[in-house]
């Protein structure tokens, strides 16, 4: 079994209410965000790829576009804009590309990140 990871970035705006971290999270404010998604799989022996990467790219793009440069809180389908929602939404939007192991979102510059294994197949 292989895994193949492909990252993309996006920078987005959020408010957070009720967390300990206060007033501050309440504010309208923007993060840079680095994404994760791992592909499993066989090589076909015809190509040697789990997936070409850039059809993986492809998709990836589209749901970067939906995020990026976004304020995250106007986007229904993710509901409260915290980094366990956005591992399953960036998962839910690229389910349909090949057998997910795992998406992972970092918000470094607070050095955390969430990992959503999602339904396995
Ligand atoms: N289970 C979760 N708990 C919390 C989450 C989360 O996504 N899941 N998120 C937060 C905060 O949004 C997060 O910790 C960042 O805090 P924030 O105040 O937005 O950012 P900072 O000012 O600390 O960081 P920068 O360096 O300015 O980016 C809390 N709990
Ligand atoms: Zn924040």
């Amino acid at each position: 079994m292989w895994e193949l990871t492909k990252q993309f970035r996006f920078e987005a705006a959020h408010t957070l209410k009720g967390t300990t971290f206060g007033e501050a999270s309440e504010e309208i404010h923007g993060h840079s965000f680095r994404a994760e998604v791992t592909v499993r799989g066989t090589p076909d022996p015809a190509t040697g790829m789990v997936i070409d990467l850039g059809l993986l790219q492809r998709a990836i793009e589209e749901v970067r576009l939906t995020l990026d440069h976004k304020f995250l809180n106007k986007i229904e389908a993710l509901g409260t804009p915290t980094l366990e929602n956005l591992s399953r939404f960036v998962w839910e939007r690229l389910a349909h590309v090949g057998k997910l192991s795992r998406v992972s979102i970092h918000r470094d510059s607070c050095y955390e990140s969430c990992t959503y294994y999602g339904p396995q197949t």
